[in-house]
């Protein structure tokens, strides 16, 4: 599914895409004491789904290329004309929904049984998020069986000390979090569903949620069934490279994807990486599908943005403090979520 970004297809279409839109900073000399700052990048070609939906409301006109579905007592869904199954509904999610799904990403969605990047190397991590909170510290416990336990700060540091074992602290962790896998788990070793490891279903509200924004890209008279979600966290400078998702049984049936925190970069591929990508923003609360033939058309993430004018979480950072979730509130600050799911079978 995840391909990692290959050298030697540096001269397609989707390549140069990401090389242009992905984070560099500008060379500062050795010197000088200067913050290092990003490079700026033209966004001018961006389609930008917030300004279409405005702009549609206000004329009822829409840019070429890109068509409306109105649902009846919905708001409009779009569609790109040359990408058919895919879907773009603007600000599906309230304020209250994203804080709800930031705060089950950082807290529940991370538990055991559930997966994250962090299990190849310190095993199932329960309270991730708390223990970041509490300044807490992951000790080595036990080398042979590699088993890990969180400690108070001061314990912990004893520890290390007094048995020279392994610590590091859950506020690294907590940043170095990049994924975790609900419902049926997916084996990245492997790169498929491994329907044998432990797992819980998916949370009813979201499974719920998916259902209903789901249901307009679905085949007439079917039932859309959530049974994997891979969720995604990003920092400054993470990137998602151009993929497809193809571990799933039918491809007529959509991935949902919900975008939280920080906004950034998608870029819509084709079937080929030699089609040039569209390129665009996806803002917290925002929904894409993608379904049919989008399914087989490569996409990924170049950049999300963390500075203050270009992240537009102001209002989403304001409800989370307002909810008495400061540690929420700077973690989203500088990260994105993504939610994406999936029936596989
Ligand atoms: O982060 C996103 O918006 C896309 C995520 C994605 O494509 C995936 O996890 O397969
Ligand atoms: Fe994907």
């Amino acid at each position: 599914m995840y391909e990692p970004a290959n050298v030697s297809d540096d001269a397609t279409a989707f390549r140069r895409a990401e090389k242009k839109y992905k984070l560099y900073y500008e060379q500062l000399s050795k010197f000088t004491r200067k913050k290092k700052l990003p490079k700026p990048i033209d966004l001018s070609e961006l389609l930008d789904f917030d300004l279409i939906l405005q702009d549609f409301n206000k004329t009822g006109v829409l840019p070429d290329g890109i068509r409306v579905i109105e649902a009846v007592d919905s708001s409009p869904v779009f569609c790109i004309e040359d990408r058919p199954g895919f879907y773009f509904i603007p600000g599906a999610l309230s304020l209250e929904e994203q804080c709800k799904w930031i705060k089950e990403s950082l807290t529940t969605f991370p538990q055991p049984p559930n997966r994250t990047n962090h299990n190849a190397i310190y095993g199932p991590i329960a309270d991730l998020f708390d223990s970041a909170k509490e300044d807490k510290v992951l000790v080595q416990e036990d080398l042979t069986n590699n088993i890990w336990k969180f400690y108070e700060e001061e314990e912990g540091i004893a520890k290390e000390k007094e048995r020279s074992c392994k610590t590091v602290s859950a506020s690294v962790l907590l940043r170095k979090l990049r994924w975790s896998t609900l419902g049926l788990q997916f084996d990245w070793s492997k790169r498929n569903y491994d329907v044998s490891l432990p797992h819980n279903d998916i949370p009813d509200a979201l499974c719920q949620l998916a259902k209903t924004h789901a249901a307009i890209a679905m085949p007439a008279g079917e039932e859309f069934r959530p049974e994997g979600a891979i969720v995604n966290y990003f920092g400054l400078g993470d990137t998602l490279g151009g993929h497809l998702d193809d571990m799933e049984a039918d491809w007529s049936k959509p991935i949902v994807s919900m975008s939280l925190g920080c906004k950034a970069i998608f870029l819509l591929g084709g079937k080929s990486k030699e089609d040039p990508p569209h390129a665009m923003y996806l803002r917290s609360g925002d929904i894409v599908l993608m379904a049919g033939d989008a399914r087989e058309c490569y996409h990924g993430v170049p950049r999300i943005f963390t500075d203050e004018e270009n992240a537009e979480i102001g209002a989403l950072e304001s409800e989370l403090s307002r909810e008495g979730g400061s540690y929420f509130a700077e973690y989203i600050k500088t990260s994105r979520i993504n939610i994406n799911i999936r029936q596989v079978f």
